[in-house]
């Protein structure tokens, strides 16, 4: 099977933005939800605020890379002075724009490295980094943050996490293999409140505004940077990352799988894409995956390009919950279903990690019952 794997340039085809809106509303769900009254609303504006200038730090970033900006954590994985940058841009925005409540942040990086003599130079850069940042928006004129003040945001986010009270959960970059390679990557928050995700944002720099994965498209549209928010009961919305009015989207509302496409992770080190090539046949799915990085594919599938998400980690591997908590809300407010591979949903409340049966799909309503059908008749075959 082939793949697509989109990039920024790939968005190059939709002329409209409101093409994107107007094909993304088609589902057949009622709007109950829009009427429902919203508890989260101050919480939600300053996660949007907070994903918005993590974001704008990210593409200054990812614009002029260089070799001496990638790190290599314990467990090999690449962390960025973007990462760090984003992480502490998202700690202080939160704490400052919601003084009253008690802060608790479940977040993945640590400033372990950086207080070691070898991570003062990268310090510095981050610092410099986050007050520049933090300057473009005006509301925040106190004199500038210091590294400790840096630091000290970054490990704000050592929460544990759990199913009792408020956490923010937070992946200051999803997808930084996608980031490093100019390709998808996210910044990816939520709120969690007795153990249940209430709010998500997913700010997605690179994706485009018109719908990805299809081949039927043309337009010279290039146009790219999204944010996505959701609260619970509220639905999901997506703007532009420079600001456009917000819009509800919905996930795609076909019935028939040989329609839908599907999304996996462009690192076959992620996801078994065997696997999910077997599970797509079986379900009678016609076109070829489409390989893109980060929580941009939960992003994309609320709004519905293509129908489905399949990630299958390698046998051993526990997820994260900063990994799927945000894309999760996104895509179930938008009328999706994510779940494990036993069909089971995804228990945010454990702390830090998600325990779960085999891996993590995610679909419509319609598509679920058919799509944990071929699931778990590949998975026997592999046995
Ligand atoms: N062996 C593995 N199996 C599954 N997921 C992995 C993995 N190694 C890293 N990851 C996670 O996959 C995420 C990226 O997902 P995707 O493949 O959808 O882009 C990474 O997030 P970070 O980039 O935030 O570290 C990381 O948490
Ligand atoms: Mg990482
Ligand atoms: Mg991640
Ligand atoms: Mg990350």
């Amino acid at each position: 099977m082939g793949s697509i794997s989109t990039t920024a340039s790939v968005g190059s085809r939709i002329n409209c933005l409101t093409r994107v809106f107007l094909s993304s509303s088609s589902s057949s769900k009622p709007k109950t939800f829009a009427s429902m009254s919203s508890s989260y609303h101050k919480e939600l504006a300053a996660a949007k605020k907070a994903a918005s200038l993590a974001a704008r730090l990210c593409q200054k970033v990812q614009k002029a890379l260089v070799q001496s900006d990638v790190q290599s954590k314990s467990d090999k994985s690449p962390v960025t002075i973007a990462d760090y940058g984003s992480q502490a841009v998202v700690s202080f925005v939160l704490e400052k724009e919601l003084p009253s409540e008690s802060f608790s942040l479940v977040a993945e990086e640590d400033s372990v490295d950086l207080r070691k003599e070898e991570g003062h130079e990268i310090l510095q850069r981050i610092t410099k980094l986050v007050n520049d940042t933090l300057v473009t928006d005006g509301t925040y004129s106190a004199s500038p943050l210091s590294a400790e003040d840096v630091l000290a945001a970054i490990d704000s986010g050592k929460s544990e996490g759990g199913p009792h009270g408020r956490h923010w959960v937070l992946d200051p970059i999803d997808g930084t293999k996608g980031f490093l390679r100019g390709d998808q990557y996210a910044i990816a928050l939520a709120l969690l409140d007795e153990g249940k995700v209430v709010l998500g944002v997913l700010g997605c720099p690179n994706l485009p505004l018109a719908p990805i994965g299809s081949h039927d498209q043309h337009s010279s549209n290039d146009k790219v940077g999204c944010l996505f928010s959701a609260e619970v009961g509220a639905g999901t919305e997506m703007q532009s990352l420079d600001g456009s009015l917000p819009v509800k989207v919905h996930v795609s509302a076909t019935e028939n799988p040989e329609e839908a496409s599907f999304f996996e992770s462009f690192e076959a080190a992620h996801s078994l894409h065997d696997l999910s090539s077997t599970i797509a046949k079986k379900l009678g799915v016609k076109a070829p995956p489409v390989r893109i990085d980060s929580q941009a594919k939960y992003g994309a599938l609320s709004r519905g390009d293509g129908a489905i998400y399949l990630r299958f980690p390698h046998k051993g591997y526990r997820e994260k919950i900063w990994d799927h908590a945000a894309g999760a809300i996104v895509v179930t407010e938008a009328g999706g279903v994510v779940s494990d591979a036993a069909g089971n949903p995804l228990d945010f409340s454990k702390g830090r990690y998600l325990d779960l049966d085999t891996g993590i799909i995610v679909t419509n309503q319609k598509l679920m019952p058919l799509l944990l059908k071929a699931v778990r008749e590949s998975l026997d075959e592999k046995a």
